[in-house]
């Protein structure tokens, strides 16, 4: 049967969108869809691009065909496909893999080249031989790294043999030393250009790297891909359990201007472990190679919110504690300004304003988790995308918990610095104050637990099981701990609000965040609920996804 009929008898596919671009195997073969047909299909979310999709299809089609969506598609992983509709056609069939001749070996490893046994050239082998890739290494002389190379895995030899052994070489040498590279050896092959740039002349206008050596070897298909990664991460990021890995998946954004060869490398990127990112075109190099450069990328969502909480914070304690009394008693005959309530401001303030923003933090790591589940609930599956905004904030948390651990940190040492901070140079005895300030030793303590379980090295040391339970229930304590040594701090100021200065005290403000999240979290916890979030997690869905042809 012709491939195109086969497609256009099925019923109904299963897509996989741009965020997890279709690991291409050998055998699949890849058709072009007809843009027409895109523009054309009514507006479900994502489906507004008018781009080709690429589809691949797997290499037992007559049985179990796999549908997937390459490309700069939006379709949500794990949509359903909704049924075939025949004013799609396919304009053309692109090829198949093996139209790359990527060679395999007997044991059915496919065999790509790295060029250059450096750090990152080992660390790519490593990891590639970890994937069940067989990896063969062109060196300059093999004789001095063969050691190192061979402990990694991969096959070292000089740079002529080599680069006869597959149509598919990794680039991992510094790019100035491109040119001094045997160039016409690598005509005709898929170029995986992973170089970074110097930054003191990196300017995203200019041509990239990856464009300069497109135009070096016109004949190869350059490919953009890795150069987002360091050294460390790639060979360190095969430990820890599946979960663990799969939860620190770091994307990798692909570029080309062959769209077979993106797909064929966005297939090795999900190989390996990591998240391809598909970012279009060779041109895009430009900007993929400005992003090691960027500084702090994950920080800054978390870090723009804890500055935000940390100044509405410190601006109501300033206004509660020094300016409020100071402004009435303008008002007042021969009232005075008392710069005296001033004298504080350095240590009391800090302190206060990083308590609140800790323990806002602290929520604002769990809400997100709390929202997903009731949506999650909802829709009654765990394939549909988050909205954006709840995706983003999800993968703040981190950042989030460990701004959340500084602030306390500051908070703990102001309070520590000061005798009386923490009452501990008051003789009255109030059961309150001890065991305030019990709960706040015990989330301080906790709250540095998380944050150490966070770090990479600590965490993939850990099973799935120690490391849920150390972020899950220890996270909800170290939450409810901090709630009670603000709840005990100020019982009376809580029960009985002072409007004195019109707004609500400052304590009421931080309350609200930590007692929102524990009461949205309390449904969740009813075993029905629970449950039911139980099944949708392990992939149960209320209205079940139409099965792929
Ligand atoms: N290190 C990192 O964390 C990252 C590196 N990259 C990129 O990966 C590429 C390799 O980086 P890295 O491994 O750190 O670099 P290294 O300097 O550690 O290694 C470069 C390797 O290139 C090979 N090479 C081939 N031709 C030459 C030549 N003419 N002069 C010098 N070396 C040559 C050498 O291997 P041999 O002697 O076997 O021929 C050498 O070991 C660079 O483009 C870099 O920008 C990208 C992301 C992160
Ligand atoms: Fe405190």
């Amino acid at each position: 049967m012709d491939k195109t009929e086969l497609f256009n008898d099925a019923e109904g596919m299963d897509v996989v969108g741009p965020t997890t671009p279709v690991p291409l195997d050998l055998g699949d073969v890849i058709l072009k869809l007809h843009p027409g047909g895109v523009s054309e299909r009514p507006s479900t979310s994502g489906w507004s691009e008018t781009e080709p999709y690429i589809l691949g299809l797997g290499s037992d089609q007559e049985t179990n065909p796999r549908f997937s969506v390459g490309t700069s598609g939006m379709v949500t992983p794990g949509t359903a496909f909704p049924p075939f509709d025949p004013r799609f056609s396919f304009t053309s069939t692109l090829g198949t893999i093996e139209d790359y001749n990527l060679p395999i070996d007997k044991d059915r490893k496919k065999r790509v080249v790295v060029l250059g046994s450096g750090d990152f050239g080992l660390a790519l082998i490593t990891r590639l031989v970890h994937a069940n890739y067989s990896v063969v290494v062109a060196s300059r002389n093999p004789n001095r790294t063969r050691e190192r190379v061979t402990a990694a895995g991969g096959i070292i030899m000089t740079q002529a043999e080599a680069l006869q052994q597959s149509n598919l070489v990794i680039l991992a040498i510094p790019f100035p030393h491109v040119s001094s590279l045997p160039l016409s050896a690598l005509r005709s092959k898929i170029l995986i250009d992973v170089s970074n740039r110097d930054p003191k002349t990196y300017n995203s206008t200019e041509r990239s790297q990856a464009e300069h050596l497109q135009a070096l070897v016109p004949s190869a298909t350059v490919v953009k891909a890795f150069n987002v990664l360091s050294a460390y991460s790639l060979s360190k990021g095969i430990r820890g359990s599946k979960e663990v890995r799969k939860r620190r998946r770091t994307e990798v954004p692909v570029c080309s201007d062959d769209n077979l060869a993106r797909l064929l490398v966005c297939g090795i990127v999900k190989d390996l472990g990591l998240e391809p990112l598909d970012r279009g075109s060779l041109r895009n190099a430009r900007e993929v190679e400005g992003i090691p450069f960027i500084f702090f990328r994950e920080w800054k969502f978390a870090f723009i919110v804890s500055i935000i909480i940390w100044f509405i914070a410190f601006f109501i304690i300033l206004f509660e504690w020094q300016l409020c009394n100071n402004l009435r008693n303008l008002h007042k005959p021969n009232g005075t300004f008392d710069w005296s309530s001033f004298d504080n401001v350095a240590k009391s303030n800090l302190s206060i304003s990083c308590s609140s923003t800790a323990i806002t933090l602290l929520a604002i790591c769990y809400l997100p988790g709390v929202i997903a589940a009731y949506v999650q609930l909802a829709r009654g599956t765990k394939y549909s995308e988050f909205p954006r905004w709840l995706n983003r904030w999800l993968k703040a948390r981190k950042q989030l918990g460990l701004l959340m651990l500084f602030n306390a940190f500051i908070h703990v040492l102001c309070q520590l610095s000061d005798s009386g901070g923490y009452g501990l140079g008051h003789s009255s005895y109030n059961w309150r104050r001890p065991t305030f300030i019990a709960c706040g030793i015990l989330a301080f303590t906790m709250a540095g637990v998380l944050g150490l379980a966070s770090l990479p090295s600590v965490g993939t040391s850990m099973t799935w099981r120690e490391f849920s339970f150390l972020q899950s229930r220890l996270g909800w304590f170290t939450l409810l701990l901090a709630a009670f040594h603000i709840i005990f701090n100020v019982w009376d100021g809580l029960v009985t609000p002072n409007f004195t200065c019109y707004i609500p005290s400052i304590s009421q403000f931080v309350i609200v965040m930590p007692v929102l999240t524990l009461v949205l979290k309390l449904p969740l916890l009813l075993p029905c609920v629970d449950n039911a979030l139980t099944r949708i997690r392990q992939g149960f869905e209320r209205i079940p996804t139409p099965p792929s042809v």
